[in-house]
């Protein structure tokens, strides 16, 4: 992780919807921080149409120092789209309702404070991963969390409740499906409530899927939820909030440097958040340290 050099040109790349919340006190406080910092900046709203064109035109055209995302997890995915694979590290403000990334990097969880990120910070450049070519920076996955995240995109009010009532209005009837998972390690073959496919550590719901998972040593891990007797719910929860996933018989975590998973009845998959359609074979790669991204200095 390297110390870095002060930015002094920044382009904010805002989402007026995310996390349900009004972002005129955010634009304040980016004019605020940027006067008495000197810094010369642009805001770009997303309006959820043609933003990734938009914004690589913007990237060369303007030539920021960095790329601050302030949204949530869909936002913060489009923004690394962007500066992926370029110099520009990417810095994220966490005004969405999961803001898992930035909690997985430490990020500080108010605007006042990762705002303070832009004058003392270190760079680190992270692996993200790849599915069936579609990029992933944070967290993928097949079968139970999918259906939820789908049912939930299409609900009209937003946040953890809502989310938590969806998820267990389709956990009574949730049926499990079969999967073949090839690892360049192991085998798994049969009956899955879900698939998880990440680098880092936890959903931002704060569920730890994956707590010994390293964001930058070129491995990653397929986290596997097997099928399970209704009543063992409560105790695979339990595991996954105390971080010991090992001391549920229905969890086990495989780490590898490539995948294949055999998704054999073809069920949802998301990836950052968004639903993906990806087919009935997807192909995992891992792409070691292609995103800089402004972190804490240690
Ligand atoms: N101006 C806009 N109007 C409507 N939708 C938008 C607009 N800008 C972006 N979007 C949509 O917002 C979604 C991304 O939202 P984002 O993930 O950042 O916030 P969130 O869903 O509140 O937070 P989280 O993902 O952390 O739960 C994308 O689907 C994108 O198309």
């Amino acid at each position: 992780m390297a110390a870095n050099s002060r930015f002094k040109k920044l382009l904010f790349v805002i989402n007026p919807i995310s996390g349900d919340v009004d972002k005129s006190d955010l634009e304040d406080a980016i004019a605020q921080y940027g006067r008495s910092h000197q810094l010369e900046f642009k805001i770009y709203k997303t309006s959820g149409e043609d933003d990734f064109k938009k914004l690589k035109n913007l990237l060369s055209e303007y030539g920021p120092d960095a790329v601050f995302a302030a949204g949530g997890d869909g936002t913060v995915s489009l923004t690394a789209r962007v500066v992926k694979n370029s110099d520009v590290p990417l810095g994220i403000i966490p005004v969405g309702s999961g803001n898992g990334l930035s909690k997985d990097l430490g990020i500080p969880q108010t605007i006042e404070e990762a705002l303070t990120l832009i004058t003392n910070h270190a760079i680190k450049a992270i692996d993200t991963l790849e599915l069936n070519g579609h990029p992933c920076f944070h967290i993928s996955d097949l079968g139970f969390n999918a259906l939820v995240v789908a049912r939930y995109s299409e609900a009209e009010s937003r946040g953890p409740q809502t989310y938590a009532f969806i998820a267990l209005q389709e956990y009574l009837d949730y049926e499990c499906h079969e999967y073949r998972v090839e690892t360049d390690q192991e085998v798994f073959e049969g009956a899955a409530f879900m698939i998880t496919i990440t680098n880092s550590n936890a959903f931002g719901s704060n569920v730890k899927i994956n707590p010994n998972g390293v964001i930058d040593d070129g491995i990653f891990e397929i986290c596997l939820i097997e099928s399970f007797p209704k009543m063992a719910a409560f105790k695979i929860m339990y595991n996954l909030y105390a971080e010991t996933p090992e001391n549920s018989e229905f969890t086990r975590i495989l780490s590898c440097r490539e995948a294949t998973i055999y998704n054999y009845t073809d069920t949802l998959a998301q990836i950052d958040g968004e639903v993906v359609e990806l087919g009935k074979k997807i192909t995992i790669k891992q792409l070691p340290k292609s995103l800089r991204v402004v972190v804490p200095a240690e």
